[in-house]
């Protein structure tokens, strides 16, 4: 695989911190305490086409920053710039949801699809909010676009018709479908077994590397920290350390099932 380069800044934290007020308490909670990734630091912002994982104890932070990077929260201090441009307290509402629309794709661990809408609808939704494809367009992109993820033979089935791989598929489509500049993900893997595992991991890198579009994803499991380039450990609020890799890896699906085994059994 040829080695990526990173060049262009899509996200930088500067001294974030995060604390929720809790209703009725005096004290609040702490929970990301002066984050920072920047150009200045010894942890770099993050840059486009790359794939970051953040890992770290439940509790750390992960999903704080997560929404924070989203802009679907608003940090108690500091600044988060995204594509250079930073979101301040003043950035309004609608500012802000306009950026999500057209350059964040999100994906949950739930899969969060529109239970009455098939598959091909649930893509072409975003596209018709964004108002900027005409209807055959926004047809031609949602079949490309189910077809890159390997659903073009499930185009018409609603979300219950679907396995659970299946409907993170959706999802991921969905979440491409006005061409975003980053996916966020938050444990996408977290409802899935083994086999969907690789699957939809294989699918996150395939497109990271046929696309550049950065990744940012929140897991639990180790064992698939080897698709990242970089990942990022957060405890108690603040980074702990990160580790990179000089080049991302797949899982091998027999490999890893004989592996997880092994660990079962303890003859590992
Ligand atoms: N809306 C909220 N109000 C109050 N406290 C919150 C809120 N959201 C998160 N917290 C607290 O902030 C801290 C960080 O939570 P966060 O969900 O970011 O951690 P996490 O690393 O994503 O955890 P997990 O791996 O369990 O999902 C925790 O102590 C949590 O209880």
């Amino acid at each position: 695989m040829q080695k990526k380069q990173f060049k262009e800044v899509v996200v930088e934290v500067k001294h974030v911190s995060k604390h929720y007020k809790i209703f009725g308490r005096e004290d609040t909670v702490k929970a990301l305490n002066d984050i920072h990734l920047a150009n200045d630091a010894e942890l770099q912002p993050v840059r486009r086409g790359e794939f970051v994982m953040l890992r770290g104890p439940s509790g750390g932070g992960k999903t704080s920053l997560l929404n924070l990077l989203g802009t679907i929260d608003r940090a108690t201090e500091g600044v988060i710039e995204l594509f250079s441009s930073p979101i301040t307290p003043e950035s309004s509402d609608e500012y802000l949801a306009k950026l999500r629309l057209e350059k964040i794709g999100f994906v949950f661990q739930t899969f969060n699809l529109l239970a009455t809408m098939s598959a091909y609808e649930n893509v072409e939704l975003p596209m018709i909010i964004l108002g900027k494809l005409k209807p055959e367009q926004r047809k031609k992109r949602a079949i490309e676009l189910l077809t890159l993820v390997g659903l073009q033979d499930r185009l018409d089935h609603l979300p219950s018709e679907l396995s659970g791989g299946e409907q993170q598929r959706v999802t991921i489509a969905r979440a491409l479908a006005n061409e975003p500049e980053i996916l966020l993900l938050d444990e996408p893997t977290g409802d899935l077994d083994t086999k969907n595992t690789v699957e939809v991991m294989d699918l996150l890198l395939d497109l990271n590397l046929k696309l550049k579009t950065t990744c940012i994803m929140v897991t639990h499991n180790p064992d698939i920290e080897c698709y990242a380039d970089r990942i990022l450990y957060l405890a108690d609020g603040v980074f702990e350390k990160q580790a990179i890799n000089i080049e991302q890896t797949r899982l091998d699906y027999d490999k890893y099932i004989e592996y997880l085994n092994a660990q079962t059994h303890g003859t590992h």
